[in-house]
């Protein structure tokens, strides 16, 4: 691979504008069965997502994925969801008792609508395993398998059935997978998701890095068909992490789901704990992330996320920031 880059390394360039005002850009997104509103989804995380957030995001046509960190709520999840008529997205892991809790769905004939391998290392037996094993007893479902961050990686877990693949090992906000591994897509992360989704044939989630609203419309154009954001979910008023205040001012606690908070032990970490702002309500976010994606398909010259896969870009690297350093 040469010519990495990263988020603040590009700027997509204008095309003539064919809209005559940014509300007739479409930011709505198809995956599997379903059409959401963005193609963004908060990150699986225990910090980011939880049940009460999962519901009202559903209600109201975005995607989410509920985390895997309480493993034995996920079956009443799923009822409840399929009670409400909304969609049921859950995480999974590869270990042996997974394979139970989803025999027991099997036998339940409860199928959940789409669910994640959420594994750090996605490249790898157990998570091909795994996915072969949901396709074969729950062939309705849609499966997202991660987290990879190479073609290889990426055809491989297609070829075992997965509908989706997750791009992004260690870009995240806290992560720390480079520091202690000196592996990984950090530091390079769009080149990464560009990379994978040159050889996929199914949808590429870009999975972390995301710093600002721009970095959406940037992973669109360089493939990915959405992505997972957790930092700039982490800081709302619905965000579980606890709340803060620190010199009279409030911020979210925000963990790696590799941290040692996450875990409760030091064992394989990888993750750290942060504070993030605390910013209000999400329904305001999300508003302004789709004012911002219209804004930014306007400026391709379409009027749907297809318009931003073609445009041009340049390389800035060293960009001088005028004002707009996050
Ligand atoms: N996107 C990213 O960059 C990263 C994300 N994470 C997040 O942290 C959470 C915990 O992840 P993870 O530790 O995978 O989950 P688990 O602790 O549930 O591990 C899942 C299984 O995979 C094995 N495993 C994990 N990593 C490796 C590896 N590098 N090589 C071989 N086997 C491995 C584990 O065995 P054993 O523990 O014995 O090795 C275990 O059996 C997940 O939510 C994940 O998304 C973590 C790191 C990077
Ligand atoms: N290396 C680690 N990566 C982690 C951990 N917990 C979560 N993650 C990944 O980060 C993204 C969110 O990134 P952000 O830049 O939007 O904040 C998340 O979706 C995971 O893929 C961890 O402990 N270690």
């Amino acid at each position: 691979m040469e010519n990495v880059f990263d988020y603040e390394d590009i700027q997509l360039v204008p095309s003539k504008c064919i809209v005559e005002s940014r509300s007739e850009c479409d930011t709505s997104v198809t995956l599997g069965k379903h059409t959401f509103k963005l193609p963004v989804v908060p990150a699986n995380m225990q910090t980011v997502v939880d049940e009460e957030l999962s519901r009202k995001l559903a209600a109201n046509q975005y995607f989410y994925i509920m985390h895997r960190f309480e493993p034995e709520k996920r079956k009443s999840f799923i009822k409840a969801m399929k009670d409400e008529n909304l969609i049921s997205s859950i995480s999974v892991g590869v270990k042996d008792e997974e394979y139970k809790f989803l025999e027991s769905l099997v036998e339940e004939a409860l199928t959940p609508d789409y669910m994640t391998i959420d594994i750090a290392h996605g490249h790898s037996q157990a998570v091909i395993d795994m996915i072969r094993f949901i396709k074969q007893h729950m062939p309705e479902t849609f499966v997202i398998a991660g987290n990879v961050g190479t073609p290889e990686a990426v055809r491989e877990l297609e070829n075992a059935g997965a509908d989706a693949t997750k791009v992004g090992i260690g870009p995240g906000k806290v992560c720390i997978t480079k520091i202690k591994t000196g592996f990984g897509t950090g530091g390079w992360q769009l080149a990464a998701v560009r990379w994978c989704a040159k050889a996929a044939s199914k949808p590429v989630i870009a999975d972390g890095g995301i710093r600002t609203h721009g970095d959406i419309a940037k992973s669109i154009r360089f493939g990915a068909s959405m992505v997972m954001v957790g930092s700039l979910f982490a800081g709302h008023e619905e965000s579980p992490g606890e709340t803060k205040d620190i010199d009279g001012k409030l911020y979210k606690e925000y963990f790696g789901s590799a941290s040692e908070y996450q875990k409760g032990e030091k064992k394989n970490v990888e993750g750290k704990k942060i504070v993030v702002e605390h910013k209000g309500s999400v329904k305001d976010t999300l508003q302004e992330m789709e004012q911002d994606l219209q804004s930014a398909i306007s400026y391709s010259g379409g009027n749907s996320l297809e318009g931003l896969r073609h445009v041009d870009y340049v390389v800035v690297k060293n960009s001088i920031f005028n004002g707009d350093r996050i």
